[in-house]
């Protein structure tokens, strides 16, 4: 059957001598989607990336743009362009030959392309920088100018290879929305590499948290966060506590799960015997001052708190638990919410069985 996504990846890998960097990997990303590749370096992004472009040629498998196979295909017949962590501007340019230069390239009038990389340079929020040196800018608008540049060939498909890595955290934070919302106007096809969850989290329609060359979960940033399908996808994908131990009792995906302190924790999990791993967000850890205000929790424990992290909007409490073999970190109410927390403090805890994730170990 024809496809009508812009970007499907069948079966691909990627064998570098006896090491698989991209292992079998299948998917598929719909026009206008800003699709994210997230995981931990040396687990395959890059070279992902690169067969898509046509910089590598995978082992086996197919990789087609608009339903037309790309294999043999060289980089420069592509429909791709790819913005790159460098950036890879020409710093001799001025920033209107910058975005200009690819369009001569392809054979495009010298008029023409100054006209449609200064109507770019606009709409890209950098109206009357034509004639600037790129040496001349800030981080934040050289990325923009890397944007013009690619997105003014109206590729198919954008290719972002963790494009926001140089820049500091401040700078960072903005451009995350500023790309979003750019390739929202020009509604462009994004596939995205990072192994920055925040970045993918904010930024994705779909995210495809790799590990060790495999996609682990394809799914929208919500679905990831609340239902992580396996161990690396819960601990990957935003703060969470998480505990090892053995089942004891379980079934219609109900399990109990026997700490080695002897401590027993209720969650949830399909099909799970034998070692088991325990997950629970910061956030699902409910806080009281005594214990009959936990007590619809299934999971109710007394601990200390052990450190209060202050972080601006979001400050975290780690909190000493007796049959816990590290501190439980739950996020820290509203002022007012509960008085007297400080460290040391005496302090109840207490979590549902339904948030707390359990998976073979
Ligand atoms: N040309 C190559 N020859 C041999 N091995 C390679 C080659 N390119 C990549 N690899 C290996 O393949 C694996 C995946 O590398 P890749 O650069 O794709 O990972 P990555 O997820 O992009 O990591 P990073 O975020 O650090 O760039 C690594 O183990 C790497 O050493």
């Amino acid at each position: 059957m024809a496809s009508s996504n812009d970007l499907d990846i069948v079966r691909v890998t990627k064998q570098f001598g006896a090491h698989f960097a991209v292992n079998d990997v299948t998917f598929s990303v719909a026009p206008g989607e800003f699709f994210s590749i997230l995981g931990p370096s040396g687990c395959g992004k890059t070279t992902l990336m690169r067969m898509i472009a046509g910089f590598e040629n995978p082992t086996s498998g197919d990789i087609r743009i608009r339903d037309k196979s790309m294999i043999g295909v060289p980089a420069n017949r592509r429909p791709v362009n790819m913005v790159f962590q460098s950036l890879a501007l020409f710093p001799m340019m001025s920033v209107g030959e910058n975005v200009a230069y690819g369009m001569t390239c392809r054979g495009v009038g010298r008029a023409e392309a100054d006209e449609r990389a200064t109507r770019m340079l606009e709409r890209v929020g950098l109206k009357g920088f034509g004639d600037r040196q790129v040496t001349a800018l800030s981080g934040g608008q050289r990325q923009r100018v890397a944007i013009a540049r690619c997105l003014v060939l109206e590729p198919t498909l954008v290719l972002l290879d963790e494009p926001l890595g140089a820049l500091d955290l401040k700078l960072r934070e903005h451009m995350k929305i500023e790309l979003k919302q750019l390739q929202g106007t020009f509604n462009t096809t994004f596939a995205y590499i990072t192994h920055d969850q925040s970045e993918a989290l904010v930024m994705s329609d779909r995210i495809a948290v790799m590990n060790q060359g495999r996609f682990e979960q394809v799914g929208n940033p919500r679905e990831l966060y609340h239902n992580p399908g396996t161990p690396f996808v819960a601990s990957f994908v935003g703060e969470t506590n998480r505990w090892q131990g053995a089942v004891s009792a379980g079934s219609n995906g109900a399990v109990t799960v026997r700490l080695p302190s002897g401590v027993s924790l209720h969650g949830q999990g399909q099909a799970v015997a034998g070692d088991a791993l325990c997950f629970a967000r910061p956030e699902a850890i409910a806080l009281a001052s005594d214990a009959a205000g936990l007590s619809a929790l299934s999971n109710r424990f007394e601990g200390r708190v052990s450190a209060v992290l202050f972080d601006g909007a979001n400050s975290s409490l780690l909190i000493d638990t007796p049959g816990f073999g590290q501190p439980v970190r739950a996020v820290l109410p509203q002022a007012g919410a509960l008085a007297g927390i400080n460290v040391g403090a005496p302090i109840h805890l207490g979590w549902s069985s339904d948030a707390m994730k359990v998976f073979a170990a």
